[in-house]
């Protein structure tokens, strides 16, 4: 629960400096606990770059689900391998055990029994993947997928552009630009690479804001 104070209608005295305040209390529910726990199916989309903080997230909603006893399932693509097979894992380390899989039709072979579905980095997933979540939110299931919205080239990566126009609910988390300390929007490859799939980490990538990703580009051209 959330106190905001700012100028309205109660008026408050306050004696020692002789001055009166506009007081007006709102409360500001941040969580929607009923959200949380009633089975109601949805699709929550959380993008951003890379370092934005989609994991940690992901991670948090599926683990206050499984605090309130709902039935939870994690799954991600099986070719993300970077810090571990099975599970999901953030750049901070905080992890929470997944189901690799190689296609979104096999997300609908785990998912009957269950109340809430996570998916990460689902901009590696086909674009099955939009009908798949649509599926499981039409039969009551809370459907939370975190992905990159763009790729390193800004270009909107895989099934993403369509989960955001389907999804009832966004979340666009920011990392810290590397250059600036302004918030990033976007992932610059720092390795010499054309490939649109690269998986890889701090070596190879940099969350940057707008003005710094273009000045890099304008390096990378400049010393070509
Ligand atoms: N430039 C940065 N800005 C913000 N967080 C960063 C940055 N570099 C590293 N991190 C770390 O990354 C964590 C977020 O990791 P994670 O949730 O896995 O991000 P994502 O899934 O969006 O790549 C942060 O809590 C922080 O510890
Ligand atoms: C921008 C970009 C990223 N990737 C890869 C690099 C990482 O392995 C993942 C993103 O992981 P995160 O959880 O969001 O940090 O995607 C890529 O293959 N191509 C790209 O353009
Ligand atoms: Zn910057």
């Amino acid at each position: 629960m959330k106190i905001v104070l700012f100028r309205g209608t109660n008026r408050t005295f306050v004696p020692k400096i002789n001055l009166y305040c506009y007081i007006k209390i709102m409360v500001v529910f941040s969580e929607d606990h009923i959200q949380e726990t009633r089975r109601r199916g949805r699709i929550e989309v959380i993008c951003g770059s890379m370092f934005s903080g989609k994991t940690e997230e992901l991670i948090r909603r599926l683990k206050r689900a499984k605090f309130a006893r709902q039935r939870v399932e994690i799954f991600k693509p099986a070719m993300d391998t970077r810090y571990s097979e099975e599970e999901v894992v953030s750049h901070d380390s905080n992890s929470i055990a997944s189901t690799p899989i190689d296609s979104s039709a096999s997300i609908l072979l785990f998912s009957s029994d269950k109340d809430v579905v996570g998916i990460d980095e689902a901009q590696f997933f086909d674009e099955g993947l939009v009908d798949v979540c649509n599926q499981l939110a039409d039969n009551g299931i809370r459907v939370i997928v975190a992905g990159l919205d763009m790729d390193f080239k800004r270009i909107p990566f895989g099934p993403i552009p369509a989960l955001l126009a389907i999804a009832d609910e966004v979340t666009k988390v920011h990392a810290i630009c590397v250059k600036c300390g302004n918030l990033a929007y976007a992932t610059h490859r720092i390795t010499k690479s054309d490939k649109r799939v690269l998986l890889g980490e701090k070596a190879d990538y940099e969350p940057l804001c707008r003005a710094c990703y273009m000045e890099s580009l304008k390096e990378e051209t400049e010393n070509k």
